[in-house]
């Protein structure tokens, strides 16, 4: 059992409220999309309506992407979005951050620095180790209770996520509590159950691929995005060296492997594209498989009409369809077709269950709408989706109670 925000006592608590608001970058440095911030509304409101004292803590970004920014921008915009002033602090468990902390008063919001712009926040530990670190050894004696409400990184056994619930007690924001409902009862869902899985994170895709096959989750996983065209090397295509240079540029060259592996065991139940899309000329031009390799330079941004109809076929019988990640580079309008008709035939599906902060935004932006669960989280939805337990909820439930 987990306890909620029905479980704290609000009033003149300080609270470490654990968000995840990673959003899609404009070139500027400004948020492209706010969805993950109104996502998390509720919670905030209901934190400082009840008078708490909300230090917000959050990651943006990777090491070294073009998305790993300061959470300024976000502060200012969760301020247009509770309709009060919210402070931003650009340290995370400093003598700054615990002074801007200690000096919030009932129903004030502060949000702290990028957690990720300390290297230890980019490491998985158990949650005794991650209780010992700097983040959290810093922080946590200004902090009366910790909120998770991050459920798209309750896959991260990261300290943010597994250390201030191991030494504070901990509840579960409005947005965890709900996607725990939804998701927690894949097992009961209609079948045939049908996992799409596209996007640019591989090894997590893989790891989940592998998990919904081994159990009997699934009865079938169809790739796209760049997951497809690591598949696609994996079953011997010649994609060209674009895609292969991107993919080996990504580090993911050992995926390959493991793609292999997977298609040596579940091959049956693993659809491959058909064809796939690049640029020729200014223009779409799609490629059936058997006539790779693309010309040089030409990359696979996105599948092709022939994978969709084979893909569609597999959906109209489906009775719940999960997916995450876009189909192709759908930021780009002469690769959104296939992010835009496979999402879209999914929506036909009786259950329909979409995770992912880039899928989300791909949806919006298409105008793709009607699915039952649209999730917050990407890989922590399909994670969840595995049957597999999440370790920062893992960490709610170990931790201390306020009682205790
Ligand atoms: N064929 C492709 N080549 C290069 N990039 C691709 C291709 N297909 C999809 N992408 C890129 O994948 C990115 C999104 O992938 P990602 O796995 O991050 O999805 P997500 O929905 O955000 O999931 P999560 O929430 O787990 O992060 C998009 O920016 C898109 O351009
Ligand atoms: O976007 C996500 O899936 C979450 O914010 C987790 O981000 P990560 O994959 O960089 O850990």
């Amino acid at each position: 059992m987990i306890d909620t925000l029905d479980d704290l006592d609000v009033e003149g608590t300080t609270v470490g409220v654990r968000v995840d608001v990673n959003s899609p970058i404009d070139d500027d440095g400004s948020l492209a999309d706010d969805a993950r911030l109104r996502a998390h509304v509720d919670t905030l409101s209901e934190l400082v309506e009840r008078g708490g004292r909300v230090a917000v803590l959050a990651h943006q970004g990777r090491p070294g992407g073009d998305d790993f920014v300061s959470l300024a921008p976000h502060a200012d915009r969760l301020s247009v979005l509770l309709d009060r002033p919210v402070e931003y602090v650009d340290a995370t468990f400093t003598d700054a951050a615990r002074q801007a902390v200690r000096s919030l008063d009932n129903g004030e919001c502060v949000v702290l620095e990028n957690t990720r712009f300390y290297s230890e926040e980019y490491m998985e530990f158990d949650p005794e180790r991650a209780a010992r670190t700097h983040l959290v050894e810093g922080l946590a004696p200004v902090l009366d209770a910790y909120v998770n409400d991050a459920f798209a990184a309750a896959h991260r056994s990261q300290p943010s996520l597994v250390g201030f619930p191991t030494v504070l007690p901990g509840y579960a924001g409005r947005v965890m509590e709900s996607e725990l409902d939804v998701l927690g009862t894949i097992e009961e869902t209609p079948e045939p159950r049908v996992y799409v899985i596209g996007g640019a994170k591989v090894p997590d895709s893989i790891d989940v691929a592998w998990s919904v096959l081994e159990k009997g989750l699934a009865d079938h996983v169809l790739t796209a995005g760049v997951v497809g065209n690591v598949f696609l090397i994996a079953d011997e295509v010649d994609l060209g060296d674009a895609s292969s240079d991107f993919i080996y540029e990504q580090g993911y060259w050992d995926e390959i492997d493991r793609a292999q592996d997977l298609l040596d065991a579940y091959g049956d139940r693993i659809a491959l594209p058909r064809d796939v899309a690049v640029e020729r000329d200014g223009d779409r031009h799609e490629l059936a498989v058997n006539a790779l390799p693309p010309r040089d330079g030409e990359a696979a941004m996105d599948i092709g009409h022939s994978t969709l109809a084979y893909y569609e076929r597999i959906l109209e019988d489906a009775g719940t369809v999960i997916l995450n990640g876009p189909a192709g580079v759908f930021e780009d309008e002469t690769f959104e077709t296939g992010t835009k008709e496979l999402y879209g035939a999914a929506t036909s599906v009786p259950m329909s269950i979409v995770g992912g902060g880039d899928t989300a935004s791909a949806l919006r932006q298409l105008g793709v709408e009607g699915f039952s669960h649209v999730s917050t989280g990407g890989g922590a939805a399909l994670r969840m989706l595995t049957a597999e337990p999440l370790p920062a909820v893992t960490a709610l439930e170990n931790g201390p109670r306020a009682n205790d």
